[in-house]
């Protein structure tokens, strides 16, 4: 009887019990909703109803980013007891269970930039192993329901302090529209703020949004804060979007509201390509502090990293990234005009 085990420790505890070689198992709940344990930390619910969206939800990507890690593992217990129901097919992932053990992002390598297959590029360690088995589960649940419109929220905390609390990543989009119901439903999980992407990019949610076809994004919420630190009463309007998803909802009562969105562009995504790199700025800058053009925020090897075209905000500052990786990215407010343009179905109001 594995489920009991499940059950009473709930995901989050069963899945550090067990972070790498997981009993796989399958039972189905007193409602008909069928439970799989895929792999560690990946557990699958499909009830007895059809749907009409395949959601993936995922977490601790990163491994010591415990809240959103925390909020899901209290929506899987919530299921696992039936005091909620899944109406909607739904599979859950605790992303990197060894790094939620040990409390850091990463045991290797920074698993967020090793999907669309890049995780072939790099030596063989534990998260290479873990994207290359996480795009399989993604990959066979998305085919598995090929009517449903597939969703994909890979949430996460960020390093440091921001000006604003909760934004979401949104994937480029290869020329496609954003779409205006994709920003509804950020709004409704409490995240106003949202980067529009420029290009191409191997992290998760990029993945799910190139490969599959789905409404993905990465979502920010708040600070990185040990297990047990978290007041998940800041992610309450995330929680109640979530359940709002997994019910059977059409959520067409979700609406848009332009005069509360913040909405920047990515106009520069810096790597580190030399040893000798860094920022004028201080390490614990917050994320979205605006710089003007001209301003020299740091340098890669001989090169001054200046602002042009600004004022632009940076976001995810890291000068300690390993060689070839992100080090900032550089964001530009949107005018309504901007934003018309770009999002489908006429003007915003
Ligand atoms: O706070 C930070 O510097 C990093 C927070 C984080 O993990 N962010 C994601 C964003 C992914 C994306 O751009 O879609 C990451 O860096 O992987
Ligand atoms: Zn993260």
């Amino acid at each position: 009887m594995s489920e009991l085990p499940l059950i009473q420790l709930g995901l989050l505890q069963y899945t550090l019990n067990q972070p790498i070689d997981t009993e796989r198992f399958s039972f189905t709940l007193n409602n008909g909703t069928t439970v799989s344990m895929l792999d560690a930390g990946v557990l699958l619910f499909e009830p007895q109803v059809e749907g009409q969206r395949a959601l993936v939800f995922s977490a601790g990507i990163h491994g010591n980013e415990t809240a959103p890690i925390e909020c899901l593992d209290k929506l899987v217990s919530g299921l696992l007891r039936q005091t909620i129901s899944v109406s909607q097919p739904l599979l859950v992932i605790l992303g990197n269970p060894p790094a939620m053990l040990k409390a850091c992002r990463e045991l290797e390598v920074n698993l967020n930039r090793l999907f669309v297959g890049q995780y072939r590029n790099y030596p063989d360690c534990y998260e290479t192993q873990r994207a290359a088995r996480l795009e399989q589960v993604v990959a066979e649940f998305y085919a598995k329901y090929p009517q449903h419109q597939a969703y994909h929220l890979d949430l996460h905390t960020a390093i440091r302090a921001s000006q604003h609390e909760k934004f979401a990543v949104y994937p480029f989009t290869h020329g496609q529209p954003w779409k205006r119901n994709d920003l509804a439903l950020l709004q409704a999980c409490g995240v106003n703020c949202v980067l529009f992407s420029n290009q191409p990019a191997s992290t998760f949610s990029y993945h799910s949004s190139f490969k599959h076809n789905a409404t993905a994004f990465t979502v920010e919420l708040g600070k990185v804060h040990p297990f047990g630190e978290n007041d998940l009463t800041t992610l309450s309007q995330l929680t109640e979007t979530l359940q709002q998803l997994i019910g059977d909802s059409d959520l067409s009562s979700l609406s848009f509201v332009f005069e509360d969105a913040l909405l920047f562009e990515v106009s520069d995504v810096i790597h580190r390509t030399e040893q000798d790199f860094g920022f004028s700025f201080s390490q614990s800058q917050a994320n979205f502090t605006e710089y003007p053009s001209g301003y020299i925020l740091g340098h890669n090897g001989s090169q001054q990293l200046i602002v042009e075209d600004g004022p632009k905000a940076i976001v995810f500052p890291n000068d300690k990234v390993a060689l070839q990786q992100r080090a900032v990215l550089l964001v530009k407010k949107m005018s309504k005009a901007d934003i018309e343009h770009a999002i489908e179905q006429g003007s915003l109001s």
